[in-house]
């Protein structure tokens, strides 16, 4: 059996990332980015009015004991520059209007009294009040988000702010997904003795589609090495990256490891030290590559958590890959696998003083998926040939 740390050493030599492409922004949610992205303009672009109320120079503000003549001009946003506003003279300007030639400083309307057409202030002012400079928060050319980081809403409106309007990112994998086991029974169809409802195929296509993957497929395998041999092949001509569930174990009918070999690709590793998953195999090679997930649909949701994640982040060029550990407190003792890491399904809360705090729950064995009801976060206990103490110190990531 391999560790868990010889399978994420692998996955670091043989996951590579994929070629890069330039996408609109509006088309580059989820996506990663290949290059660092750079404010095409400065931000704020021109030098503008944070609040409505009056543009004015105030140096003006010394000699203004009649207030100041208001100009007939109004610098609403959206306006361009205005006209030279005269020294003694104000402007009325709105929140984002340019401020007008002349004008350094911003009376906000509510301290303002407007007297037969001249302005009159009923608190100080310090200069440059209520004015954002040009550039006061980022420059023209400066980088805002590096090669490796996701792009999410708040950084697409960062950037989109900024002027840019394409992104170069990595290109997303293309899956195909093989679904194998005679036993199981595709959405749907009614069971006869002996056979399951397919949870596996249901479980990674609404996977995949939550994480916004679009070139996928699902095709289902029977317990046959001729037909596990050309799927196999086929999948791997048009993806980037093929998913097997079942078939990877000891018994008579796991075909898919011979048949991914017998394809050409080099087994990195076959049986790791983890509980669910422990047949889990990954092997590459100029074709392309396979991960092959144990059957058991407990297995796979927990290998889609802590391992599949992570292959697609490192395709995906994330300078980052998940999962990433965060600590925790065990609300509740537990026994461990002496000889196995157990990725234990757990409900996550925080305590009124801030603790966080990870509940294992019931129904833990890997053909088990009824606890997913309840489940919010996995937590890593390391192998260990005793009981983990509750208060005990962990690492967990949540799940959604
Ligand atoms: N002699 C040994 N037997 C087993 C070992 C072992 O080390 N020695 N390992 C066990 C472990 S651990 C696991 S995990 C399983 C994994 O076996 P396979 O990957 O070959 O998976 P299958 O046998 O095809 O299926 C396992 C189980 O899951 C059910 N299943 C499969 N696909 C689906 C699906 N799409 N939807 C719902 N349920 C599914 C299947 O009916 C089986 O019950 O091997 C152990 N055996
Ligand atoms: O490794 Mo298996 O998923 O424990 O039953």
């Amino acid at each position: 059996m391999h560790s868990i740390e010889d399978a994420f050493l692998s996955y670091a030599t043989h996951c590579r990332p994929l070629a890069t492409e330039s996408v609109p922004l509006p088309a580059a949610l989820g996506r990663v980015l290949a290059a660092p992205a750079q404010a095409r303009t400065d931000l704020p672009a021109f030098t503008q009015s944070a609040l409505d109320g009056y543009a004015l120079a105030y140096a003006s503000l010394a000699q203004a004991d009649q207030g100041l003549q208001l100009d007939a001009a109004v610098a609403a946003a959206g306006v361009g520059p205005g006209t030279q506003v005269a020294p003694g003279h104000a402007v009325r300007i709105f929140t984002g209007g340019m401020l007008p030639p002349g004008t350094d400083t911003i009376a906000r309307q509510e301290i303002v009294r407007n007297e037969a057409g001249r302005i009159h202030l009923d608190a100080p002012l310090r200069l440059g009040e209520g004015v954002r400079r040009q550039a006061d928060e980022v420059k023209a050319g400066q980088t805002l988000a590096q090669a490796g980081q996701v792009l999410d809403a708040g950084l697409l409106a960062a950037l989109a702010m900024a002027g840019v309007t394409s992104l170069e990112v990595h290109r997303k994998p293309r899956i195909a997904l093989l679904v194998s086991g005679d036993e199981v029974v595709p959405f749907g169809q009614a069971l006869r003795p002996g056979q399951v409802h397919d949870a596996n195929g249901a479980l990674l296509q609404a996977w995949f589609a939550e994480r916004g993957y679009h070139e996928v497929s699902l095709e289902y395998l029977p317990d046959d090495p001729e037909a596990t041999r050309q799927r196999i092949a086929a999948g791997l001509a048009s993806a980037d990256l093929v998913i097997t569930t079942g078939g990877v174990s000891v018994g008579d009918k796991d075909y898919i490891p011979a048949a991914a070999e017998a394809l050409g690709l080099q087994p990195h590793f076959w049986k790791l030290a983890q509980k669910p998953g422990k047949p889990l195999w990954f092997g590459s090679g100029d074709a392309g590559m396979l991960l092959g997930i144990p059957g058991n649909p407990g297995a796979v949701w927990t290998c889609l958590a802590i391992h599949v994640v992570h292959v697609l982040d490192r395709m995906e060029g994330r300078s980052r890959p998940r999962p990433c550990w965060l600590h925790g407190t065990l609300a509740q003792a537990i026994r461990a696998d002496a000889q196995r890491t157990q990725w234990l399904r757990v409900h996550q809360h925080v305590s009124s003083s801030g603790q966080v705090l990870l509940g294992p729950l019931p129904a833990q064995e890997s053909h088990m998926l009824s606890n997913l009801a309840s489940t919010n976060a996995i937590v890593r206990l390391p192998p260990r040939d005793i009981i983990y103490a509750q208060g005990e110190v962990v690492d967990w990531i949540p799940v959604d």
